[in-house]
């Protein structure tokens, strides 16, 4: 389990991550949710030990990071795959994470056949794909075959394969009994993987909730209805006691109510509909309303943008995805520290440098 308790990051006037409290209990996926920004990496490096907490506390199973005996064997985590160390084959990567950890060599040939990385083995690493960099990162998270597992935005750079198999993957390593926490902008990905969700905005925790309950409590159900006779039907509609939005000629929305009802109530009084259907705001859409206030990047709503659709998620509230979405860039200088960075392998390099350091007495 990690516990994170009022875990406070501040960068000179930016607070980056602002009192965040909550658990990632082991035996589910946990997905970790947020605009860009938010501060998904930062509380993940913090978790790592790759960065200080301004205040607060992180413990892994009962213990700060630094009192973990074998860190790679406790937790572990793909921060940024792709940062690694390009000289050395996939092989020669793991081996040498392996043998500052104490880990045995056929781990080594354990996870690379796990991730698919075998054939390439002894293949230098910067010849690598992004998919398969995110492999070998992965098997680097695998390698101490830790009870806890942290993905940031595992599934970037794979293929349709690959998503599945990370899937799939992850689920497996929750139904073990692990913890496996994994952010992600994909929301769609997210709703087919995850069991749990954190979701944050601006650093501060917005839901910590199952699944299936934050989709009922931020998405909207609603009945659409188009129809070539919409005075008729706007008439009987509010006859009828419905709250009614027509979002462009013809077409209504009406919050809540059942299809059946209302085909019911358009056969009563005669009028003909052309469409008539029960519509369930996806995930994507439930987060976009719950993180309208507190995205941080800004895209300018244009033509088929659906900020700027009636009905749609106000303006503002996209994810800073798309057409535009740098328009709302930070300042020069303030830019995103890469996850990870600081070690180039993400936390698996840094596990094996902290380890080599500490071997070394340093
Ligand atoms: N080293 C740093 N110096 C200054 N500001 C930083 C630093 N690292 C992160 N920040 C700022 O802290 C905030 C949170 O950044 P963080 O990278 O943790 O967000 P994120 O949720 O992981 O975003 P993304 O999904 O875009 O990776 C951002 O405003 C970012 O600009």
């Amino acid at each position: 389990m990690i516990e994170v308790e009022g875990l406070t990051k501040r960068y000179g006037r930016k607070l980056a991550v602002d009192h965040l409290s909550f658990q990632v209990r082991p035996g589910v996926v946990t997905g970790f949710l947020g605009p860009n920004g938010a501060g998904k990496s930062t509380t993940m490096r913090m978790m790592l030990d790759l960065d200080n907490p301004t205040s607060g506390s992180v413990r892994i199973d009962g213990r700060t990071y630094h009192e973990l005996p074998d860190p790679l064997k406790e937790i572990g985590a793909l921060l940024e795959a792709k940062a690694m160390h390009g000289g050395r084959t996939a092989y020669n990567n793991l081996l040498a994470l392996a043998q500052s950890n104490r880990i045995p060599r056929r781990r080594v040939d354990e996870v690379l056949d796990m991730v698919g990385l075998t054939a390439v083995a002894k293949r230098k690493s910067k010849g690598f794909s992004l998919g398969m960099g995110q492999r070998l990162g992965i098997a680097a998270a695998l390698l101490g075959d830790p009870r806890i597992l942290m993905f940031d935005e595992p599934v970037n750079g794979l293929d349709p394969e690959g998503i599945h198999w990370i899937r799939n993957l992850m689920k497996a390593l929750a139904a073990e009994g692990r913890t496996v926490f994994v952010s992600s902008h994909l929301m769609s990905e997210m709703a087919l993987t995850a069991d749990h969700l954190i979701v944050i905005g601006q650093g501060r925790l917005l839901a910590n909730t199952s699944m299936a309950e934050f989709i009922h409590e931020n998405s909207r159900s609603f009945a659409r209805v188009r129809t070539p006779q919409p005075e008729r039907l706007r008439d009987a509609l509010s006859g009828g006691g419905y709250q009614v939005t027509e979002v462009e000629g013809g077409t209504f929305e009406i919050d809540g109510a059942e299809t059946e009802a209302l085909g019911d109530l358009a056969a009563a009084h005669g009028i003909t509909l052309h469409e008539l259907s029960a519509q369930r705001a996806s995930l994507e859409e439930a987060f976009m309303q719950m993180t309208a206030e507190s995205v941080e990047y800004h895209a300018h709503a244009g033509p088929g943008d659906p900020a700027a659709a009636p009905g749609g998620v106000p303006q503002g509230a996209g994810w800073g995805q798309g057409a535009g979405w740098d328009a709302g860039q930070q300042p020069q200088g303030a830019g995103p520290q890469q996850p990870g960075a600081p070690g180039g392998w993400g936390q698996g390099w840094d596990q094996g440098r902290d380890r080599r350091d500490r071997n070394k007495g340093v």
